[in-house]
Parts: structure tokens; C-alpha cells; sequence
């Protein structure tokens, strides 16, 4: 089994390079299929969730030539949508959501294996998905063999979305399909995260019509095919905030570079009010810790509000803040598996519903923890570098889908860890 072990209590010095976004890369990647000709993709992230929809592709019939290390082409071949040895693959992560709206936009049917990816101790429901395909004049069937197949028999056609709630992955699975729909789309109440505007221009670039990405209102004029091209993937806002955090929790002063300073704000104010010094340049940003941590309280909210995928990361860092700080989880109620734990390090946390409520402690002491999730993962990483001692991480394949060079990185600015199999 592998394993993360890391001997804590040192400050992190020196640069670390930021990767390609995973939520962008993994709408990107299934959106390939739409394209007809070849597409070059480039900040391509190496992990495992976009390995794995690589794989996906080729077992469809996508020629998939590597350029360098984070640059692909895609090419597609003779396609066969139901590859049966794709099923499995689709089930090992979220964004095989996506398929469906690639698959449904270009060949009006897709038949795809249940998305797996974290759980948050709870469903992940994808009715406003099957609410926006169902609009675009398709028929959506959830099969109890664990499948979701969508169908339009007369073509996708053109609608107005109003979702009931903010989401991202309905967000941009209705806009794949609707790229090729009759007439105009107009989805109302969307997300705006960077990857969603990503996704928009990948697509825009390809020869698509869409308006409004990164707004709440999304404008789709449906056309007919999409041609070649290159486009290069925005940098993972979430990986560079997992490192500005990473210096929160231990110290020191590191330069992040290949960032997009403006996706960072929010994250860096907050720990501006913990007492960490941040200073943005037009593509990096240099975190300093040499000070005590401020106790402070945040909540989760979808973009421009403070990234739910950014919460363990940061409980990790206000376990060690004097005084008492909140965090309320206003995306996923459950996500709280870190706190047991952090707990197990010396932190004290206790989760009344929505909301964790940290007393700040002078110290963690490393031992042995589960990453339950990937974010959770993430936060015993900054957590065992922060801790007095050694610290062993199990379940470590949720942390690889989300984070490229994760002990180089590491190891880079300071830290002392290596991955083991034992
Ligand atoms: C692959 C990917 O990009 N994953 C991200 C995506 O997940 P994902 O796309 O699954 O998350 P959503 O934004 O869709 O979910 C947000 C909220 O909407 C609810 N909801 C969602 C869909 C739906 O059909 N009905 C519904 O009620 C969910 O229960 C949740 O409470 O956005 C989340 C919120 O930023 C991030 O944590 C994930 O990292
Ligand atoms: C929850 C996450 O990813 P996914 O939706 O792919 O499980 C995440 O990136 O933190």
C-alpha cells in the first residue's frame, strides 16, 4: 500500500511551480471528442484523474500523442462511444460526468458508468444535469446497472435553463451539449468559476459561440461543428492555494509561480487576516509566514466566494492560529472527515452541522492518518509538514488525482517527504 511520510516542523523556503487546473483539464479533455481535427492541449496537469480520461479517450478510438510533458494532442479515430472497458475506468471519477455532455453535444446519444470521485458523506445528485439535458429536447434515464444514458432522437435543440441551484458540473456538462443545439441556449443561474470560463473559451476556440462565462448567465448559439486548435489550460487555483495554505500552517517565505494572482484573492486575504504577509505579481505570489497565526472564521461559497475546495486545506492551518476559528461549509454540509484526523495530531476541533469550530493549539505531533478524500488528503499533508515529528498518510490515491509532483514539489521548497510502498 502507499504511503506518504513526512518528517514535519520545518519552514518552507524557495519557489514552487503551480500546474495545470484539474477541474478545467477534466471538462477539457472529454470535450476533445466534440472537435473535429486534431487539438493540442497544453498546462496539462499530470495526475490521475486526467491520466485516466486520457485512457478513457484511447479506448474509445482517440489518438493520443504526448508533445512534452504537459502538452497532448488529441486526434480522433474510428469512435466507439460504449467501450465496455471504459465503464470501469468512468466509475474512478467525477468528471466522467462530462462525457455526457460531450457525447449527447456531438452524437446525440451518450450512455456512461455512474461518476465516482470524493464522497462528502453523502449523495452528489446530478438531477440539475439531467434538468438542463432534458431542456435541450433529450431523454435522460438513470439505469439501475449504474449507468446514466441520454438520447435525442430529433436532435438537440436550443432552450432556456434557469438551475435551482449554483453548480459547476451542470454548469458545464449543459453547456458542452448545447454547443451543438439548435438555435440559442440561455442558462441562467450558473457558476462562475475559472474553470467554467476555461472551459468556455477551450470551446470558443474551437469554433463554439458562447457568451457570458464567468457571469450568472450563459448565452449559447448552437453551430455546426468545431474545428482544430491549441489552447493552454489556466493554472490549478486550488494547488497554488493548497501551497499558500501549506506556508500558513509551517512558516517561511515561498514564491508561487504560474498562478493567476486575481483566482487567489479571496484565499489570500483570508490568511492576510491570520497574520500572513501575501504580495502578488502579474503571474506569481509570495506567501510569508514569520509571525503567530490570528484565529479567524470563513465560509464556503461558490465562486467569487471562498473555494469549498480550499477548506480542509485551511483547517489544517487554523488548527495552529491562537484563539477560536469557524469554518461553515456552505457547498458540501459533510465535508468534515479531516477534523477526526487532525485530531488524532492534537487539534481540536468539534463539527456542529455545517460549521467546525477550532480551538487553536500551540503544536501538532505527527502520526499516523487516512486521507478520506482528496482535499482531506491535502490538509494531512500540510498538517503532517507542520507537525513536530513523523506522520503516515494512508489512502494516498485520492490525494494523486489532484495534485501533480506532489513530494518533488514539496521536498523543492523545504519539506521533508517521500512516498512509500510498503
Ligand atoms: C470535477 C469538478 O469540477 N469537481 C468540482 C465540482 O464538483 P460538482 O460539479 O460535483 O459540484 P457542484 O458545483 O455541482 O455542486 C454544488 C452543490 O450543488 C448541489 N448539486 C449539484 C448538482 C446537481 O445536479 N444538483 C445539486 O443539488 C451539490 O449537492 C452541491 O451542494 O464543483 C465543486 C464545488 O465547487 C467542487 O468541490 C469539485 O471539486
Ligand atoms: C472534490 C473534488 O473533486 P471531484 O469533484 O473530482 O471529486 C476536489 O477537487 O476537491
Amino acid at each position: 500500500m502507499e504511503k506518504y511520510i513526512i518528517k514535519g516542523g520545518h519552514p518552507l523556503n524557495g519557489e514552487v511551480t503551480i500546474s495545470g487546473a484539474k477541474n478545467a483539464a477534466v471538462a477539457i479533455v472529454p470535450a476533445t471528442l466534440m472537435v473535429d481535427g486534431p487539438c493540442i492541449i497544453k498546462n496539462v496537469p499530470n495526475i490521475v484523474d486526467v491520466m485516466l480520461q486520457f485512457e478513457i479517450l484511447e479506448k474509445m478510438g482517440m489518438k493520443i500523442t504526448r508533445l512534452d510533458e504537459t502538452t497532448i494532442q488529441t486526434e480522433k479515430g474510428t469512435m466507439d462511444l460504449e467501450s465496455p472497458e471504459t465503464f470501469e475506468l468512468m466509475t474512478r471519477l467525477r468528471a466522467s460526468y462530462y462525457f455526457i455532455g460531450a457525447e449527447l453535444g456531438r452524437y446525440g446519444h451518450a450512455r456512461v458508468a455512474m461518476p465516482g470521485g470524493c464522497n462528502f458523506g453523502g449523495i452528489r445528485p446530478v438531477d440539475q444535469h439531467i434538468k438542463g439535458f432534458e431542456r435541450l429536447n433529450s431523454y435522460v434515464r438513470v439505469e439501475p446497472e449504474g449507468f446514466i444514458s441520454a438520447i435525442a432522437p430529433e436532435g438537440l435543440v436550443g432552450s432556456h435553463i434557469y438551475f435551482d441551484v449554483v453548480t459547476v458540473g451542470a454548469t458545464m456538462n449543459v453547456m458542452l451539449a448545447a454547443v451543438f443545439a439548435k438555435g440559442q441556449t440561455v442558462m441562467e443561474n450558473v457558476a462562475k468559476e475559472p474553470h467554467i470560463v476555461d472551459l468556455a473559451n477551450f470551446l470558443n476556440q474551437m469554433g463554439a459561440d458562447i457568451k457570458g462565462a464567468g457571469t450568472d448567465k450563459i448565452v449559447i448559439n448552437g453551430v455546426e461543428s468545431l474545428h482544430g486548435g491549441t489552447y493552454s489550460i489556466i493554472p490549478d487555483q486550488i494547488e497554488a492555494g493548497t501551497y499558500m495554505a501549506a506556508v500558513a500552517a509551517c512558516g517561511g517565505d515561498v514564491l508561487i509561480k504560474n498562478v493567476i494572482p486575481k483566482h487567489l484573492e479571496c484565499i489570500g486575504t483570508k490568511l492576510e487576516d491570520m497574520g500572513v504577509k501575501i504580495e502578488m505579481y502579474d503571474d506569481s505570489i509570495r506567501v510569508i509566514r514569520n509571525g503567530p497565526l490570528r484565529h479567524t472564521n470563513l465560509k464556503t461559497m461558490p465562486y467569487p466566494g471562498f473555494p469549498t475546495d480550499m477548506h480542509p486545506q485551511m483547517a489544517a492551518a487554523m488548527v495552529l492560529a491562537d484563539g477560536s476559528s469557524h469554518i461553515t461549509e456552505g457547498v458540501w454540509p459533510n465535508r468534515f472527515r479531516y477534523a477526526e484526523e487532525l485530531e488524532k495530531m492534537g487539534a481540536h476541533i468539534s463539527v456542529f452541522k455545517e460549521t467546525a469550530v477550532i480551538e487553536g493549539v500551540p503544536d501538532l505531533f505527527g502520526t499516523d492518518v487516512v486521507a478520506h478524500d482528496l482535499r482531506a488528503g491535502a490538509a494531512m499533508v500540510i498538517a503532517g509538514l507542520a507537525a513536530q515529528g513523523v506522520t503516515t498518510i494512508s489512502n494516498i490515491g485520492y490525494v494523486e488525482r489532484g495534485y501533480e509532483k506532489l513530494v518533488e514539489k514539496v521536498c523543492g521548497i523545504g519539506g521533508e517527504m517521500e512516498r512509500v510502498n510498503e
